[in-house]
Formats: C-alpha cells, structure tokens, sequence
C-alpha cells in the first residue's frame, strides 16, 4: 500500500498499462485486472484516473471490493470510505435487517444474555466456515466436507440443531457458552435463523438438514438402547450419516399411499424391504436411512443402513445438486427387527412426532431469509439510480417495501410467540395444542415467501433474474422459495390440517 494519495495524482493514470480508479475515496490499480474484469476491459478504460463510485455501486456488491482488495493501492489525502465493511459476527445496522430483538432499542420478553452470546457465536462460525463453502458448492453442486462437518460436530452445533432435549445433556456449545442443559427452543431459534442467513438454498439442505428430521426418530423410538447410543454417537460426532426415506414417487404428503413393503423374514429375525423412495434430502451420501414402509397391518418405520440391495441415485431438481436429492431403491434389503422404530403397524405417530419440529425450523427459516432479501431490496433501492435519483425516492418502490416488512415482521412475532409456546409445553403437549397453529404458521410463513419474491425481484429487474451479481440473493429466493412451500408438507395440506386441529378443540355449544 502506498501512502495517503491525491485525486491529481490518481488522475494521471489513464495509460493502456496504467489505470488507476477511485471506488469510495480508495485507490485500486486495476492494470494487471482489465483482462480478467467480468464487465470488460472497456468500461475501466472509461472511467480511467476518475471516481468511479456510483458507477461501481450501481454494478457491484461490495463484497467485490473485499475479493479483491489486492488491487488496492491507497485511502486518498484527507478522505474517509463510507462504506460499512462488515466483519464476521456483526450485526446488520439497516433497519429491519436483524430482528427486533437484536436491535440495541428495542426490547424483547424472550431472549436473555445466553441466547444473545450463542447469536454472536453462530453467526461468526456461519460466515467464517459455512459461507464460504455454502457459495462454493451451491455452484459446484458437490457435497458438503466433512471438515465442515467435523467442525460443527466440534463445537456441538450438529446436536443442537435437533432442537432441545436428552441428547445435548453433558454437551459444551460452543466450548461452553451455553450448557447442553439449559437449552431451550429459543436458542434452537437462533441457531436456526442464523445458519440460514448463508443465503443458499440447495447447500442450506445439502447442510445436514436429513438428520435434523430423523435422527429424532431415532432418539425418541428406538426401542434397543446399544443400537441407539451407537447411531447417536455415530451421527452427532460426525462419522456417519443419516436421512429421512419417507416420500416416494406414488406418495408425498399422503403417507398411506407408500408402497415400500416391508415383510418378516420366516425366522421372524428380519424385515424384507422392497420399494422405492424420492425426493430424500442428503440420500445418496447418507449410511442410515429412517424408512416408512407398508407392513401388512398399517405403516412402519425402519432404520435400514446402506447395505446390499441400497442404490441411490440423484434426482435432479430447481435448487443446487448440493442437497443431494436422492432416489432410493430398496431390493430385498435385509433389516434386523431390533432396527424397528416405535410400535410395528403405528408408524404414523413415529413420522408425525417430529414433523412439528421440522415445520418450526421451516417456518423460522424461511421468514430470515425473507428478512435478509427485505436488506438486500432496501440497499438496492437507496444505490440504484435510475431516471436520475436513487429507486428509494419512488413512491412505487417504497409501497413495495411497506409490504415486504409487514410480511417479514408478523412471521417474525408468530415465530417467537410459537417458540415461547415450545418452551413451557412438554412434547406431548406441543404435539395436542401446536401441531395446528405451527402448519398455519408454516404456510403463512410460504405464502409470505411468495410474495416476498415477487415484489422483490421486480424491485431488482434483470438482476433478480441473474445467478451472480447483485441480484444474486433474490434470484436465488424466487427461484427456490417454493421448496418451503413444499418440503414438509404442502401448503394446502397444512392450512387445513391447522382448520381440522381447530375444529377438534370447537365447544359443540358455541352458537352464534
Ligand atoms: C476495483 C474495481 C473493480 C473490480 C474489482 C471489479 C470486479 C468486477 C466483478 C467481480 C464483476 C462480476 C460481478 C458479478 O457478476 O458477480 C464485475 C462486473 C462488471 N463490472 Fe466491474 N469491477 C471494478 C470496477 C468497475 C468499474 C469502475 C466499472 C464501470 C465503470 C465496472 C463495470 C462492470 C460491469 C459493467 C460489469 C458487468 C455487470 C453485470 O453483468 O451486471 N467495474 N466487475
């Protein structure tokens, strides 16, 4: 780095080798990079030797400026950037950007100083070690590293994205910052809206999202406590791997439509399962595989290990390959009876016991990723200039925007009074009086995404319709929120289980 420079001097770079611009009162010697410049060696010639800002800011994320900072020469004499270069951990300072309770003047009757130090934690290990990779194999489409697993297994952040519960008992977060013990819903909040804040949506999945789903079946039903201690070591530690096999191409949310069969050996020592399941979530690398099968009384669940008679092959969908979207097939699998979860023929209560949890997270995730592209929309407006003044001064945009933030906050208050709900519930409770009010919370949560998405990528026009870029955030949500809509449940199935759930509780005297 040279030292305190002058626009004069700057201006005299303007040479074929020579080109020097000015991106918020710093110098960048762009010489050596016009050949490589995405947007053309053209455009830095015409701006050679001058300030460059708006034009820079009008193309560019500032993330740019950050990759490339060997390019940078010097500040300019007397000049201070303006520019906020955020670091890993902090907080957004954009109003709406961060949940009320994480803004300093505002208060909030739920989160005390041990959610707040698990926030800061997680959200500097999500930009230090999940971002990076996030970015890197959403657009590979290759599968999460193990080092990142191992460094998540580490610091117990894969056991705690299970929600609360036995498994975190004598577990340190973070090296201690939070007791496995004193975790409750609201730390899984934060640990929930935090990772998801990496902004990719196939990698967000490909991130271990099959064990958040079925790792708790296996906690909670297996009936053989060595199989169980070994298959929860195994997972939380990182080694192994284990996925959800429930939806099939016959069958999604209509469960007793499933055809994988399952049938007792002669010696009655194994099940035979045969059948085949798509759509599952981390499949085809996963060991375990918590299986829905048809037995001849109902529907059960199996914990069936990668074996003989296990294929798994991609299946190829709207988001990253990083998922690792997965068709199984199972031919004459071998599965030893102890590996039955819950009652044989009751299956059913084994899958929905989790699905509360899963929708939650559902909901918690995709209202933070609607805030994250409300920030997004609200720096756009104010940087983009067009017909001579900054989007922000149009009526248009801003009643845009209006809309985005009551979406945005209303999830926001629904989660939270949800998850406050959780905590003082036991899990049967939950499961009797929330499994209504979560699938409304989920599918509102959805609907919201979708007009979300809308309204922001006209607010980005051709960029939200661009994978890189400035518009990469919100082409990403409107290509991939309907993966919410979806996974989990559907949206109409959900709406009206949360009708139905009502109705039972409906006093037969209220009249009118
Ligand atoms: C330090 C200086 C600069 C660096 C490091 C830089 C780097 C980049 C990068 C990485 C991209 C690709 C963005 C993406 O699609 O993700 C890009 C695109 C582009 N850049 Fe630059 N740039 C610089 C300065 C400028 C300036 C001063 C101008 C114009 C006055 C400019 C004009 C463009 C254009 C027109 C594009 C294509 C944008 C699009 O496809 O929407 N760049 N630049």
């Amino acid at each position: 780095m040279k030292g305190p420079l002058t626009r004069q001097e700057v201006a005299k770079h303007t040479s074929e080798e020579d080109i020097w611009v000015i991106v918020d009162h710093k110098v960048y010697d762009v010489s050596d990079f016009i050949d490589a410049h995405p947007g053309g060696e053209v455009v830095l010639r015409q701006v050679a030797g001058q300030d460059a800002t708006e034009a820079f800011y009008n193309l560019h994320r500032h993330e740019v400026l950050q990759q490339y900072k060997s390019l940078l020469v010097g500040t300019l004499e007397g000049e201070k950037p303006e520019a906020i270069d955020p670091q890993p951990g902090d907080l957004s300072t954009v109003p709406y950007a961060e949940p009320l309770w994480l803004n300093k003047s505002f208060h909030s009757p739920y989160f005390n100083d041990s959610h707040r130090k698990l926030q800061r934690a997680v959200r500097e290990f999500t930009e230090k070690h999940i971002i990076p990779e996030a970015m890197e194999k959403e657009k590979d489409g290759t599968y999460i590293s193990q080092d990142l697993i191992n460094k998540m297994a580490e610091v117990n952040l894969l056991a705690c994205r299970l929600g609360p519960g036995k498994h975190l008992q004598g577990r340190k977060i973070f090296g201690g910052i939070v007791k496995g013990e004193e975790y409750d819903y609201f730390h899984d909040l934060v640990v929930t809206q935090e990772i998801v804040r990496a902004n990719m949506r196939g990698f967000q999945d490909g991130n271990m999202a099959g064990m958040t789903i079925s790792l708790t079946a296996v906690h909670a039903w297996c009936k053989d406590d060595a199989l169980r201690e070994r298959v929860s070591q195994e997972v939380l530690s990182g080694k192994k791997k284990i996925c959800l096999a429930v939806t099939e191409a016959f069958a999604g949310s209509d469960v007793a439509g499933l055809r994988t069969t399952a049938e007792l050996s002669d010696d009655g020592k194994h099940y035979i399962v045969n059948g085949t399941k798509k759509w599952i979530t981390n499949g085809m690398w996963c060991d375990y595989f918590v299986t829905g099968c048809k037995t001849p009384k109902g529907f059960s669940v199996l914990l069936i290990e990668r074996g003989e008679g296990v294929e798994t092959k991609p299946v190829k969908t709207s988001y990253s390959a990083a998922a690792a979207t997965t068709y199984i097939e199972f031919n004459n699998v071998k599965v030893p009876k102890e590996n039955l979860l819950g009652p044989e023929d009751k299956g059913f209560v084994v899958i929905m016991s989790n699905f509360n949890h899963e929708r939650f997270m559902m909901a918690a995730m995709v209202s933070r990723w609607s805030r994250t592209v409300f920030e997004e929309c609200f720096k756009w407006s104010h940087q983009r200039r067009v017909f001579g003044k900054a989007l922000i001064e149009q009526p248009v945009i801003r009643a845009k925007l209006a809309k985005i933030i009551q979406h945005v906050e209303a999830n926001q208050a629904w989660v939270e009074s949800i998850t406050y709900q959780m905590t003082k519930m036991s899990y049967p409770e939950q499961s009797k009086q929330l499994s209504g009010p979560i699938a409304l919370l989920k599918t509102f949560c959805t609907r919201s995404a979708h007009e979300i998405a809308d309204e922001a990528t006209n607010i980005f026009g051709g960029r939200g319709l661009t994978q890189t870029g400035m518009g990469r955030v919100v082409e990403m949500f409107n290509r991939t929120n309907k993966f919410d809509a979806i996974l989990g449940g559907a949206e109409e199935v959900l709406a009206d289980l949360g009708v139905r759930q009502a109705m039972r509780f409906m006093p037969a005297g209220a009249k009118l």
